[in-house]
Parts: structure tokens; sequence; C-alpha cells
């Protein structure tokens, strides 16, 4: 039988999209408002502190289309700390305003396939993309995803080194779009719906289609890719947040 390939596991990570209950808003008043957008600054602020001494990151979207308006996306050493998060952000006046709408519970993960002699639980490289600092491009792009189980592809059937020679073609790919495009691979196999989280930053949202149009003539994207729906959006600061909900 194939065996698995031994995957490194780093921080964990919750995407959470809400929406925006604008009637709810709209009837609140300015200073119910200005409280509820003060509170989580703060909250964000901390949020901040704790990426910038290295022991988690944080990311703040506005999402386009009607699957959601929001994306609050935390990075923490443990599960137990995004389920802490979680609590107080639901339990601060701006939730009070948001819908959920979608969320995913993911841990970010490498594979041995491209280790290559390193060792992953010390290279620097290895560790500094286990635990990333979200980048601060301007868009972001994030879907579920499984790998084909059926009759005729079924990934897990499939032999290690040809997993390995298919993974390899798809990181050609992707390399092509270094300074354009960049990955955030979550497992979530136990954790969520899906068996990885798809996180995707650019510069410009047009290279998201491009990157992703071009990989589903990889082998591996053709014949064993199977996807969940996409969020697209925009990163945005406190600053952006504010002008967002001012009405
Ligand atoms: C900038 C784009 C880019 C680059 C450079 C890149 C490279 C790489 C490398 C080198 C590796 C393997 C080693 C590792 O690091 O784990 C991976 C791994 C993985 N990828 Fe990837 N990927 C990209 C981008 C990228 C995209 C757009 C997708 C979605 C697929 C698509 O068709 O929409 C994807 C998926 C994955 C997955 C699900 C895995 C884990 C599969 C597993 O079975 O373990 N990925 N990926």
């Amino acid at each position: 039988m194939p065996e698995a390939v031994e995957t490194f596991d780093g921080w964990y990570c919750l995407h959470d999209f809400r929406q925006i209950d604008w009637t709810a808003w709209k009837l609140a008043s300015q200073e119910e408002r200005n409280q509820a957008l003060n509170e989580f600054n703060a909250l964000l602020s901390s949020w901040e502190d704790i990426e910038a001494n290295r022991n988690g990151s944080v990311g703040l979207y506005q999402i386009i289309g009607q699957k959601a308006d929001l994306l609050i996306m935390n990075l923490r050493p443990t599960m137990d700390e995004l389920t802490d998060l979680e609590t107080e952000f639901n339990k601060t006046k701006l939730a009070e305003f948001l819908i959920p709408a979608y969320s995913y519970v993911s841990v970010v993960e490498l594979s041995a396939y491209m280790a290559k002699g390193k060792d992953p639980n010390t290279d620097p490289e290895f560790q500094a993309r286990l635990k990333p600092v979200l980048p601060k491009w301007d868009h972001i792009c994030f879907y579920p995803m499984d790998r084909k189980k059926d009759a005729v592809n079924n990934w897990y059937m499939e032999e290690k080194d040809e997993r390995g020679r298919l993974m390899y073609e798809h990181g050609m790919t992707g390399r092509k779009y270094a300074g354009k495009v960049r990955q955030i691979i979550t497992g979530s196999i136990g954790f969520d719906d899906w068996e990885w989280g798809v996180t995707l930053y650019a510069h410009e949202m047009l290279q998201f289609k491009k990157l992703i149009y071009e990989m589903r003539f990889d082998e591996v994207s053709a014949r064993f890719a199977e996807f969940g729906e996409f969020y697209v959006g925009h990163r945005k600061t406190k600053e952006d947040l504010e002008k967002i909900m001012a009405v």
C-alpha cells in the first residue's frame, strides 16, 4: 500500500468570515457604533502586538461578493489560543453586528516531498514558513480543497514517488508566480470539512485567476483536485474599516 508522506505542522489557523448586519448597524446610535469600532481596534492592536512578538499573525480583509463581507484570519501556536480569541471576539460589541458566514480551521502544513536533505524541524527557512507572518499584500484568495478518492483517481492509492513527482510539477508552476502570488497551505484533515485550505496573496487580483487557471492543467490538479467555494478580497487596516463601517 502507498505510504503517507511526513508532514510538518506549524501554527494553527482560523479563517473567520462574517457578514455585516447593515440594518442593525444603521439602527445603532453613533455612540454605540464608535464604541464598537474602538473596542475592536483595541483587540486588533493586541493581535498585532502578538504578531510583532512572533507569537502569531493576523489579517483583516474585506470580501467581495455575497458570501461574506469581512475575513479575520488569525494564526497561533495552539488551537486553544485560537478558540480563546474567537470567544473574545464574539463577546465584542462589533460582533453583535456581524453574522457568521463561514469559517475554516486548519494548521500550516509543509510536506516532506520537497525537503531534499534539509531537516524541517531546524531549518530556518522551513520554520519561517511554518510560522508565517501573513503577507501585507493587497489581495487575498481563500478556498478549501480535497484530493480525489474515486475509483479511477484516488490520490491515497498513488505511490509516494508518483505523488512526489506530481507535487514537484505543481511546485514548478507555482514558482513561475514568484513575487506575484504567495501561498499558505494549511492542512485540515480531521479539523474541517475539506483536506486543505489554500490562502493566496497577490499585489494584483488577476494573478489569482492566471495562477489557478494554469495549475488546472497540472496533472495533480487536473486528475486529483476538488475545490470548495472561493472567497476573494482586499487587505484592510483599522482606518479602512472605519471608512467601510461609516454610515
Ligand atoms: C505561488 C504558488 C504556489 C507554489 C510555489 C506552490 C508550491 C508548492 C509546493 C512546493 C508544495 C509541496 C511541498 C509543500 O510545501 O508541502 C505544495 C503543496 C501543496 N500545494 Fe502548492 N504551491 C502554490 C500554489 C498552490 C495553489 C494555487 C494550490 C491550489 C491548487 C489549485 O490547482 O488551485 C496549491 C495546493 C497545494 C496543496 C493542496 C499542497 C499540499 C499537497 C499534499 O499532498 O501535501 N498550491 N505547493
